[in-house]
């Protein structure tokens, strides 16, 4: 599945994030990221990871360095990027229809050209069902499908996911893991995706960041060249395990150096 080939879709050169406090959240970042890759960014809490996708997301600025878009149009806020955080962050007041409908109300579409777009969303994640319900009435993983529902709904050529399933049981999470490489590669959508689990990251990811804290910085920069579709042979077939194993070695060697 491409990578190699693929364009530049957005590249960090030589960035520094430095807060208030002092912290060095990243330091002389760079990195290449090509249109279609799902590329994971995995390390140990503290590392930057958030730091980067918020970059990315235009909702921080770099001290120094340069995010370049390959596209100028990418840089507007909210342009052709969806976000979907570890928390699904709907509105408690509002139904599903309501929730998955606010990014097209904040860019001026009325409800009725809306309607058609927010329930294609809704089908999508297979709610189309619960359109009228209100958040307190799903589960943990239907309020996560709302969300993803919510950032599809816009039709993004990015995906920025901060930790999307983490709260998630190991059945649903299977499951969303499952969808969203579907999406992936129904959209022909780019990727990028923070995590802490090596399991999640082999079985998801094009491409694998590993990143290290003090300061935060990309360590290894590994291709995972398992063919897609992936599915439950492949997680658990020889190839994942092993893959898994190379990956927490790099993991570790990364932590203690
Ligand atoms: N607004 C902020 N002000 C000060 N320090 C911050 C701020 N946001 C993050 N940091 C610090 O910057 C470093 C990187 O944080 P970041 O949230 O990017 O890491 P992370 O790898 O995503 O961690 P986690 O996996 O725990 O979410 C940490 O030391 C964090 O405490």
């Amino acid at each position: 599945m491409l990578p190699q080939s693929a364009p530049q879709i957005v590249s960090f050169s030589d960035i520094t994030k430095t807060f208030e406090n002092g912290t060095v959240a990243l330091q002389d970042l760079s990195l290449e990221i090509r249109q279609g890759e799902f590329v994971s960014l995995l390390g140990p809490s503290g590392c930057g990871k958030s730091t980067a996708l918020r970059l990315l997301a235009g909702l921080s600025e770099p001290n120094s360095g340069r995010l370049n878009w390959a596209d100028d149009t990418m840089s507007v806020p909210d342009h052709d990027l969806s976000f979907v955080f570890q928390e699904p962050t709907l509105m408690p007041w509002a139904t599903v229809f309501e929730n998955v409908r606010l990014p097209l109300k904040v860019r001026g579409i009325g409800k009725v050209e809306a309607r058609g777009r927010v329930m294609s969303a809704l089908e999508l994640v297979g709610l189309e069902r619960f359109e009228k319900s209100y958040p307190r009435e799903l589960s943990g993983g239907m309020k996560m499908r709302v969300s993803i529902a919510r950032a599809l709904v816009t039709e993004p050529k990015v995906l920025l996911m901060d930790e999307p399933f983490a709260a998630l049981d190991e059945i649903t999470r299977f499951k969303l893991n499952n969808e969203l490489l579907e999406f992936w590669s129904k959209f022909g959508l780019t990727v990028v995706f923070v995590t802490h689990s090596v399991f999640e990251s082999v079985y998801l990811s094009s491409r694998i960041l590993i990143m290290t804290s003090g300061p935060g910085r990309i360590v290894a920069d590994l291709p995972m060249t398992a063919p897609y579709p992936r599915d439950d042979d492949f997680r658990t077939s020889a190839e994942y395990a092993d893959t898994c194993r190379r990956v927490s070695h790099a993991l570790k060697d990364a932590m203690a150096a």
